[in-house]
């Protein structure tokens, strides 16, 4: 069944039409990579389908109901979370304070219950720290959680971000560029997690990467944009020998 189904899409910036006329469907229970040369337009298809950026045409539909109107906060109460490309922790928080920001669409408490705390509201902390507790063991991170955010290693911040993205509890969650700066041995680490959210947690994935080995290893589907269209779709293996994909990289080397 389709999670995720974007439909005809087409963004402009001004007279930059980053995507152009871009369907894609992203299957429940998959790993799907969506991939490209530099300024492709991934992280715009990102912005789009959490309703940062709004397309002149298209739709998104997630689960059967179009999103494609919705505002951000709405989107991550429809089951929609996701990581940034430039690591986005609060450096003077600790890890579980980050780790409980991520919990703010699933806490209904109001404002008087946050000064004097009763039954349903206490029920309610308890069991964000419950979800934290279990997060952080589950990256690794149960020993950090009273560490302040920007004092653990860039690697352990990339973990944060990603905890603090499944404490909204998603279906899908968009992961930008989660390898970059990793090295080689923390990136090993980081596929078993990316497959351990899918297989455990039931969670769907749609990841934008540059470090094709890791998308080539874990993606079910590939879906690859280049200058806001889509020229390939399939299998790793379908996609790794498609002449306009290989065109569409030698390009980028050739130009850098
Ligand atoms: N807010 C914006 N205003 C104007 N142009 C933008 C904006 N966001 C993106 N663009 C442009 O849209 C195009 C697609 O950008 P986008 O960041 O989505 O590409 P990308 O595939 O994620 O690139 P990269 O792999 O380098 O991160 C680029 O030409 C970019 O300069």
């Amino acid at each position: 069944m389709s999670l995720l189904d974007i439909r005809n899409l087409t963004v402009k910036f001004g007279g930059l039409t980053a995507i152009e006329d871009f369907s894609m469907n992203v299957k429940e229970g998959e790993i799907h990579s969506l991939i490209g040369p530099n300024g492709a337009g991934k992280t715009t298809v990102f912005n789009v389908i959490t309703g940062v950026v709004k397309p002149v045409a298209g739709r998104i539909l997630f689960d059967g109901t179009d999103i494609t109107k919705e505002e951000t906060h709405k989107i991550v109460k429809f089951g929609i979370s996701r990581t940034f490309q430039s690591v986005v922790v609060f450096k003077y928080m600790t890890v579980l304070e980050n780790l409980y920001l991520g919990y703010h669409s699933r806490l209904n408490i109001s404002m008087l219950n946050e000064i004097i705390p009763n039954k349903k509201s206490s029920e309610q902390i308890w069991n964000m720290y419950r979800s934290a507790l279990e997060i952080a063991d589950f990256l690794d991170l149960k020993t950090r959680l009273l560490s302040y955010a920007g004092m653990i290693p860039f690697a352990a911040q990339k973990m944060v971000e990603i905890g603090r993205a499944l404490m909204s509890k998603p279906k899908l969650l968009l992961l930008d560029e989660p390898a970059a700066g990793l090295t080689e041995v923390e990136t090993e680490k980081l596929k078993k997690i990316i497959r351990l959210i899918r297989d455990k947690l039931k969670i769907t994935i749609l990841l934008v990467e540059h470090d094709m080995p890791i998308v080539m290893s874990i993606s079910d589907k590939i879906t690859v944009l280049d200058f806001g269209r889509k020229i390939s779709e399939g299998a790793p293996e379908q996609v790794r020998k498609d002449p306009k994909v290989i065109k569409a990289y030698l390009g980028e080397s050739e130009s850098a």
